[in-house]
């Protein structure tokens, strides 16, 4: 229950009502963080070094009357393909999966990306970026038939110039939501499940809480 735990405390702190993880995936040089950046601050600085560790931002949005807090983890995607620890999956809600529609090899590295992610997080949201669209317009008449023949949603987007950046990034958020909310993914269920238990438990009696955390460690 470690970041069940944590969870808890973000909430309070950031007055939220729910709270969702979204990761980003893809190669190295794509523009993850770019991506992120503009989203988060509404700016570019061109020419950043490359992420070497996890990045995490923290976001505040209001959904339907709802505050909810927003992780969004990023990491280096590194030179060629190399599997993420574990720990960047777990509880993911959604997944903005990146490449570069100026270098083919970081499309064709897609397949792998997406295949790792279903190992961990068999259903959550998938979004797939075609990025820096801003260095050729003609590339948005390219087909790129992965996301089709997944069933993913796909958006055209330019860290650079900002196009549809603010719009994949508030989609996801959507979609981590809705997946949260709604999943059918066993192991959430009983996560959920248990975070209620927990909550309800401290409600009826507060001297019980210590027992029945120790109880929840140890399921
Ligand atoms: N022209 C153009 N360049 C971009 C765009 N987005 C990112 N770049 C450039 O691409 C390079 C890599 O961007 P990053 O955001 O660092 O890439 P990353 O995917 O986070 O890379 P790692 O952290 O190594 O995995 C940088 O030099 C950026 O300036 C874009 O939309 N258009
Ligand atoms: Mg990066």
């Amino acid at each position: 229950m470690d970041s069940g735990g944590i969870s808890d405390l973000d909430l309070d702190k950031y007055d939220a009502d729910e709270q969702v993880k979204i990761i980003c995936l893809g190669d190295s040089a794509v523009g993850k963080s770019k991506l992120m950046e503009r989203f988060l601050m509404d700016g570019y600085r061109p020419q950043q070094l490359s992420t070497y560790a996890l990045t995490l931002y923290k976001y505040t949005t209001t959904i339907n009357g709802q505050t909810v807090l927003v992780d969004f983890w990023d990491t280096a995607g590194q030179e060629r393909f190399r599997s993420m620890h574990p720990s960047y999956y777990h509880k993911a809600h959604a997944c903005v999966m990146v490449f570069d529609v100026q270098r083919k090899i970081t499309y064709k590295n897609l397949p792998n990306w997406y295949k790792e992610l279903r190992e961990y997080r068999p259903e959550i949201p998938c979004l797939v970026v075609a990025n820096k669209i801003d260095a050729d317009i003609k590339v948005t008449q390219k087909s790129f038939n992965f996301a089709k023949k997944q069933g993913l949603p796909f958006y055209f987007v330019s860290a650079a110039d900002g196009t549809n950046v603010v719009k994949v990034f508030k989609d996801a958020i959507q979609m981590a939501l809705s997946y949260k909310k709604n999943s059918s993914d066993f192991m959430d269920e009983v996560m959920r499940e248990l975070e209620n238990f927990e909550l309800e438990s401290k409600e009826e009696s507060s001297d019980k809480e210590e027992t029945q955390e120790g109880k929840l460690d140890s399921a």
